[in-house]
């Protein structure tokens, strides 16, 4: 069929240009984007993006190439409560506000900016909606194939991959071979860093980076090395994939319900299977404001304390975001504990 400005058909041609001017914006509704894209919102962000930052003219990729290879992208997520189509989205879009941190203002090159943006477009693609642990604890197909090892991000990466070897997909097609490698090595860095197994070493990394931190005059970074570099967009997709409670709360909150919908359908397959129940998979024992509270003060707000640091000031309003959502979920903990009591 017709296809319009960002790359999918609409309905609703005025409420999406609308919703488009807040493709640079924190907090922008994906839930409303895949609404007013008739359920493309990966497509319709990306390829919007793509052209936002003209990455077509510089990798010389034809537009019908990008939205074939977006579109199969797309229907290879999952129909899962969390790791779907509208997760993808809303991390491509995440990242694409990320890279416009002023600290970060031309440090990356258009090799970097389409490894990024790439990344987060394909990074979770035909996610199960099960974790590592369940896959490995299970013997799965998949925990065989990758030997345990980062067994969900070592299959999404073989899986976009593979989508880019039809020639009507190939948006790589145009792009020499030598550089074609180092784009291929950036993505499977990135997407790798993903694999909640590697937060720690990747925040302590974070850390070191902000405490040797080389600024210019200008407050903007400076990154000599290959692993400096890609050390920065490891964490940057980390962070993003780790936003939702730095998100306005009602989306915030959509996304609480979804992650916990999909951690309890993977509670109920291990009650089925006479396997021992996940943690936080229970749906009878779950407490889900008590483990949001803990999520932040554990991983999400020392990573994004961190990350604020490097970019100071520019992610200080996230951080404020991130903030005024924990003291929600705590006053939520308060009211369901005075509860109890009566
Ligand atoms: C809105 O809530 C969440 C949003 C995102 C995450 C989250 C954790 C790690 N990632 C990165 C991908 C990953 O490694 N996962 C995917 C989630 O399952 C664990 C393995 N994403 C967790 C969230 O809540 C959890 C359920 C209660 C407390 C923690
Ligand atoms: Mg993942
Ligand atoms: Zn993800």
């Amino acid at each position: 069929g017709e296809y319009y400005t960002y790359g999918v058909k609409t309905s609703k041609p005025k409420e999406l240009d609308d919703l488009m001017e807040d493709l640079d914006v924190w907090g922008l509704d994906i839930f409303l984007m895949d609404e007013l894209t008739e359920h493309r919102p990966l497509t319709a962000v990306a390829f919007t993006i793509f052209k936002q930052r003209d990455l077509m003219n510089t990798f010389s990729i034809c537009p019908s190439t990008l939205i074939n290879y977006l579109i199969e992208l797309e229907d290879h997520y999952q129909s899962v409560p969390y790791h779907c189509k509208i997760h993808a989205a809303d991390v491509t879009q995440s990242m694409h506000v990320l890279l416009n941190h002023k600290a970060l203002e031309s440090v990356f090159d258009d090799d970097e900016i389409f490894a990024a943006i790439f990344s987060a477009a394909i990074h979770d693609v035909d996610h199960p909606g099960l974790t590592n642990q369940y896959l490995i604890s299970t013997a799965s197909e998949l925990a065989i194939m990758y030997n345990d090892d980062s067994v969900l991000e070592n299959h999404h990466l073989a899986v976009a991959f593979k989508l880019l070897q039809h020639e009507k997909r190939d948006i790589f097609c145009n792009i020499p071979k030598k550089k074609r490698q180092l784009i291929r090595t950036m993505v499977i860095d990135m997407v790798r860093a993903t694999d909640m197994s590697k937060h720690m070493s990747l925040l302590a990394e974070l850390k070191t980076m902000v405490e040797t931190k080389k600024v210019a005059g200008s407050g903007i970074i400076e990154l000599d090395s290959y692993q400096d570099r890609i050390r920065v967009l490891k964490n940057m997709l980390h962070c993003a994939d780790l936003s939702n409670p730095t998100k306005p709360l009602d989306i915030y909150r959509k996304w609480t319900d979804r992650v916990m919908n999909e951690f309890f359908l993977q509670g109920d397959k291990e009650s089925s299977q006479g396997l021992e129940i996940s943690a936080m998979c229970d749906r009878h024992k779950a407490c889900i404001e008590k483990t949001q509270v803990g999520f932040i003060d554990f991983i999400v707000h020392p990573l994004w304390e961190s990350w604020a640091d490097l970019v100071h000031p520019d992610a200080q309003d996230i951080l404020e975001s991130l903030q005024r959502n924990r003291d929600w979920y705590s006053e939520q903990v308060e009211n369901l504990q005075a509860l109890d009591k009566t």
